[in-house]
């Protein structure tokens, strides 16, 4: 409906009807009533606009910040796609649209891709219309940008999951980050706008003979080719297809798309530069072109002053200080769904930032005010070992990312597991409560077994949590490698084996005074583990408790309940019920398959080296893949 101007059509049955949004309205009086909401819409608008020329002249007058600075002193500006004080202009002129896009090439976001959308979280708390895009279709082609090879093609089932998984979880993430916002003192206004789309939205309807007619028609293939990835492709690569040729014009398509209802700003990740180049000058062909368009915009861009090309800027990308790329390493990820990395796992991994790097992290992944951040910063070097820094961090991203509650619920459960006077009457509160909280908690959709290749196991909530629930029947009688992959400390038996063996997995209770393992008493403390075997580590277990620790971060509290009642938990965990043939676990036979031949031939292969090199990078990391700062102390 144009609400500018509500147009009305009399028609026979209903005396009205408005021949934009073809509502019937039966009434003279209903016809007021609409009369009415847009009076008050119209005024809305004129009031926002009256704010946005205020804050414009703040800018102006140098009493306040704009878009552009703010975004830079965060340090989540890379590089402008176009001209830097031009885009300034723009951001401050109007309040112009913008979108980030992403391919669903797995079904969870890692922290990696944090970074672009909390600029356009910045943007859109600060009143542009902001579109969170999933590249539904273009993931099917798979973004070619520094890559020596094609990416290795999904099953259309695989897509499709990761499709919608990711849909729903880029849903939940702009509302989340509308929530953290508003803790953070921004109010949502009438003018914040944002949007979650899927490109196959519009590809599913675009003719070959319109896209070459309005985008092939207008782009040359000289550029095309002398692009570096392109380049690199032919003469090193393993060549390239002509989708993947094609796919920054796939991407601009999507731009000119949105461009025509004002989204004249594209973020994305460092890797994005070309892609958004690209796109910029593919819509500005277009529009040259286009003399209908180009008749409708200059009418909606009169009265101002500034240019209405499309622009961009990508952010950097996450590094550590050392310059390791951020929580992606060995294929292991740090993914932003709390099913695959849990708030616990994800506060535990911010919590082990360096020094260096912590103040950086905090701008540009928290909404912390920058005042605030250096106050933060200031007591934090105070006495660097408390890591306040860095537990402000963990705090302020799993609240963002999981919402306050399980930010809160992290924070606990790390007091729980590292203090260093825990003791058991505490634990076990501890167990209970959260017992309670689990009930009431919906759990959320289980994702497609796919994801779970490299990441920790799916679809099994207990084993994302430090204190979980095992029934009997797999742990007593069991060696201890099993209960570490039921409990989800390891990815298979296998590695629980090869960890007890290379001394990294420890088990509550203490040493007796001639040197023997014996329960603990009231205090947490951990012995490590010498022996696989149930005879060696039952004593070990109090009143059902049983407490493991793998290297130095990864810690379960396992209370054991009878089989009964774990099945009416309704909880399940690797080795239950469905996944009790776990001799048929492909995984598992593989790595047992391999272990004996190695062992019967006498020699390890370069496969099993490197397994070894991953566990120890693995048991100083604290399961993450990525060694970070191994000196966090235990406050
Ligand atoms: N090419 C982008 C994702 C993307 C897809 C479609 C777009 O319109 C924009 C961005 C990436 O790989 O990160």
């Amino acid at each position: 409906m144009s609400l500018n101007r509500p147009t009305w059509r009399i028609v026979k049955r209903a005396p009205f009807i408005c021949t934009e949004c073809q509502t019937w309205l039966r009434s003279t009086s209903q016809k007021q009533q609409l009369r009415q909401i847009t009076q008050v819409h119209l005024r809305k608008i004129k009031t926002a606009e009256a704010e946005w020329k205020d804050r414009a002249k703040d800018i102006a007058d140098g009493r306040a910040k704009s878009m552009l600075e703010k975004l830079e002193e965060r340090g989540l500006v890379n590089q402008v796609v176009g001209n830097r004080d031009e885009l300034e202009k723009v951001l401050v002129e109007r309040r112009v649209g913008v979108y980030c896009g992403v391919d669903p090439t797995a079904a969870s976001l890692h922290i990696g891709h944090m970074v672009p959308f909390m600029a356009l979280g910045w943007m859109y708390i600060h009143g542009y219309a902001s579109t969170f895009l999933l590249g539904g279709f273009t993931s099917s082609i798979g973004d070619p940008t520094d890559r020596l090879t094609a990416r290795p093609g999904q099953q259309r089932d695989e897509r499709r999951n990761n499709m919608m998984n990711m849909f729903e979880q880029l849903k939940r993430l702009s509302v989340r980050i509308e929530k953290y916002a508003e803790r953070r003192g921004y109010s949502r206004e009438w003018a914040w706008r944002r949007g979650v789309l899927n490109n196959n939205e519009w590809w599913a309807k675009v003719t070959v003979k319109d896209f070459m007619k309005i985008l092939g028609s207008v782009t040359r293939v000289g550029p095309m080719l002398g692009r570096d990835s392109v380049k690199n492709r032919l003469t090193k690569g393993d060549g390239m297809s002509f989708a993947e040729l094609s796919y920054p014009l796939i991407q601009a398509w999507d731009w000119w798309h949105l461009y025509q209802t004002g989204t004249q700003i594209q973020i994305g990740g460092a890797d994005q530069f070309g892609n958004i180049l690209a796109g910029a000058e593919a819509v500005k062909g277009i529009v040259a072109t286009n003399t209908a368009f180009q008749m409708k915009h200059e009418a909606d861009m009169q009265g101002f002053q500034t240019t209405s090309d499309p622009m961009g800027f990508t952010v950097p990308l996450l590094t550590t200080s050392s310059g390791e790329k951020f929580g992606k390493s060995a294929g292991n990820a740090i993914w932003i769904d709390k099913q695959l990395t849990s708030s616990f796992d994800l506060y535990q991994f911010f919590l082990r930032s360096a020094d260096e790097d912590v103040e950086r992290y905090l701008k540009m992944l928290t909404f912390m005010p920058m005042g605030e951040i250096k106050a933060v910063m200031e007591e934090h070097f105070q006495d660097a070992s408390k890591r306040t820094a860095q537990h402000r961090l963990a705090f302020e991203f799993v609240e963002l990312a999981h919402g306050l509650a399980d930010a809160e619920a992290a924070r606990d459960q790390h007091k729980q597991a590292f203090s260093k006077t825990l003791s058991l009457q505490e634990v076990r509160e501890q167990m209970q409560s959260e017992v309670r909280t689990l009930s009431q908690d919906r759990r959320p959709p289980a994702l497609h077994p796919s994801i779970n290749k490299h990441a920790a196991p799916l679809d099994m909530d207990s084993t994302h949590n430090i204190n979980i629930k095992l029934p009997r029947s797999l742990v007593e009688q069991q060696p201890l490698p099993r209960v570490l992959w039921s409990a989800g400390l390891v990815a298979s038996r296998s590695e629980g084996q090869r960890l007890i063996n290379n001394k990294g997995v420890y088990i509550g209770g203490r040493i007796s005074q001639d040197g023997q393992p014996i329960p603990m008493t009231d205090q947490v403390s951990y012995v490590a583990v010498k022996d696989s075997k149930w005879s060696w580590y039952a004593p070990l277990i109090v009143d059902g408790l049983i407490v493991l620790r793998v290297g130095k971060w990864k810690k379960k509290f396992i209370q054991i309940v009878s089989d009964e009642e774990y099945e009416a938990s309704g909880e399940t965990c690797p080795g239950w019920k469905d996944e009790t043939e776990t001799a048929a676990d492909p995984q598992v036979m593989a790595d047992l398959a391999g272990e004996e031949t190695h062992r019967k031939l006498g020699k390890q292969n370069a496969a099993t080296k490197e397994q070894r090199r991953r566990d120890q990078a693995s048991l100083r990391s604290g399961g993450f893949g990525v060694v970070l700062d191994a000196q966090l102390r235990k406050d």
